[in-house]
């Protein structure tokens, strides 16, 4: 891994991929054809694309009971178990409508409003991932959103993983499509003969599902874009490189544009971390992802002090951040911008992707600046509520009459001043 000792200016080298000229042209006739044919385009697409030949989207029942059957039963314990731990950690996100009464009777608000219906895009090409599912279900049930349609493409024998189906079913998917790609976003956003349109499309996928998102943003809401994944491990003297270099790793392995970063006080563990990371990519099944990722994106900064480090992290604005210092808390104390970040050794990346609780949808990007992991509340919208009384009305109807004037805008002034006009 490279070490880089000047960090002045420093960046997370990262692939920002925001598609071709002739993918978004090629997405944007996907779209058109699932609006204009309906059904029978997924279903052209799925051939297309997909390689495989499906008579219908819909996932009958039976294939979700063969999912089950096929399962290791501690398997399917442990998807559970992961499960309730993600319930037990977004129920503490949610938040209730409140109300205040002032002296005057005047009642003023805020209700809150479970979506009516959301989309979960499952990506499905080259992996598939059960974990994704309950990241982007289990919050959306917890909100209390009332319709929840599952989407993802099929592989080479029609079907989706049995991973992803009982992750499904223990999140508690009603409706699950096997399709995927710009058509299934298009499905979701515009609707067919059998998928029902939605209002709020979540979840990853590659550049021809961002970009369809993108595309029907408006139509619909959407979570975010999420891009390749990212990890800055901040080290001081003392930590352990094998571990350290694992976590790094097992980033890398996601995609070949993720990015792993060390920063580091200690010149020693920079040496070290670097012969881990060169040691364990030989014995990665995903050896080849792994490598490309760290030759491209990879990093190990070394800085004069762990305040210049938390300085360097807050620049970076990491997705995943882990703090390995004497004192993590202390030293999160200064950080500013991360999507999640992981304190001490037994706090390692895959904790947070798996299992622990916290969502693992995160900013990526540098977009920890300004936005949070997905949560509760994305699935959920506020309503101002305001009642006021007649004696507030009559005690600051002069004043709202006078702003509405200055803004030369007569018919509100005199929507409040007709309250108090003799009636006949
Ligand atoms: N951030 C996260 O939490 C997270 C989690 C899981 C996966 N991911 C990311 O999601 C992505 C998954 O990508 P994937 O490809 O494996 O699965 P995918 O499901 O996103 O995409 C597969 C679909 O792409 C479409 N497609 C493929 N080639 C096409 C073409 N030439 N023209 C039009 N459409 C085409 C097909 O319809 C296919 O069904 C990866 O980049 C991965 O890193 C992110
Ligand atoms: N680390 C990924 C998000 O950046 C999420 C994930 C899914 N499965 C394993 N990891
Ligand atoms: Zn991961």
């Amino acid at each position: 891994m490279k070490i880089i000792r000047e960090v002045e200016g420093a960046s997370i080298k990262r692939s920002v991929d925001s598609g071709t000229e002739e993918q978004r042209k090629a997405v944007q006739d996907i779209i058109s054809s699932v609006r204009e044919k309906g059904n029978a385009a997924l279903i052209d697409f799925t051939e297309k694309f997909d390689g495989v030949l499906i008579e219908e989207t819909r996932v009958p029942e039976e294939e979700i009971a063969d999912a089950f059957a096929e399962m290791d039963t501690e398997m399917i314990k442990v998807i559970q178990e992961a499960a309730d731990n993600i319930r037990a950690f977004h129920e503490k996100q949610k938040q209730s409508s409140w109300f205040t009464t002032q002296p005057d009777g005047t009642m003023l608000g805020q209700k809150l409003t479970p979506l009516d219906s959301v989309g979960v895009y499952v990506p499905g090409g080259t992996a598939a991932y059960p974990s994704s599912v309950l990241m982007n279900v289990i919050p959306a049930k917890v909100a209390g959103v009332e319709r929840i349609t599952m989407v993802s493409p099929p592989g080479k024998d029609g079907k989706l993983s049995a991973g992803v189906l009982v992750a499904a079913k223990i999140a508690g998917v009603e409706e699950i499509h096997k399709v995927g790609g710009a058509q299934a976003v298009a499905a979701l956003a515009y609707g067919t003969e059998t998928i029902s349109s939605v209002d709020k499309i979540t979840g990853p996928g590659n550049i021809f599902v961002a970009l369809a998102k993108r595309e029907v943003f408006g139509d619909v809401d959407i979570d975010m874009i999420a891009g390749p994944s990212e990890i800055v491990v901040l080290a001081d003297k003392g930590q352990h490189a094998d571990e350290i270099a694992a976590d790094l790793l097992s980033q890398a392995e996601h995609d070949a544009l993720a990015s792993a970063v060390l920063v580091t006080t200690c010149e020693d563990l920079a040496e070290h971390v670097s012969q881990e990371v060169e040691r364990q990519l030989s014995t990665l099944p995903r050896e080849d992802i792994a490598r490309r990722s760290i030759s491209d994106f990879g990093a190990i900064y070394v800085v004069d002090d762990l305040e210049q480090g938390v300085e360097l992290v807050n620049q970076l604005a990491p997705e995943h951040l882990e703090i390995l210092t004497a004192d993590p808390f202390e030293t999160m104390a200064g950080i500013r911008h991360a999507g999640a970040i992981f304190l001490g050794r037994f706090s390692s990346e895959p904790v947070g992707d798996y299992f622990a609780g916290p969502n693992h949808v995160l900013p990526t990007n540098g977009t920890a600046r300004f936005s949070s992991p997905l949560n509760v509340d994305e699935f959920m919208k506020k309503s101002s509520i305001i009642s006021y009384s007649e004696k507030a009305l009559k005690e600051n109807g002069d004043k709202i009459a006078k702003l509405a004037r200055l803004e030369g805008l007569e018919a509100h002034a005199r929507a409040v001043e007709i309250r108090f006009k003799k009636r006949d």
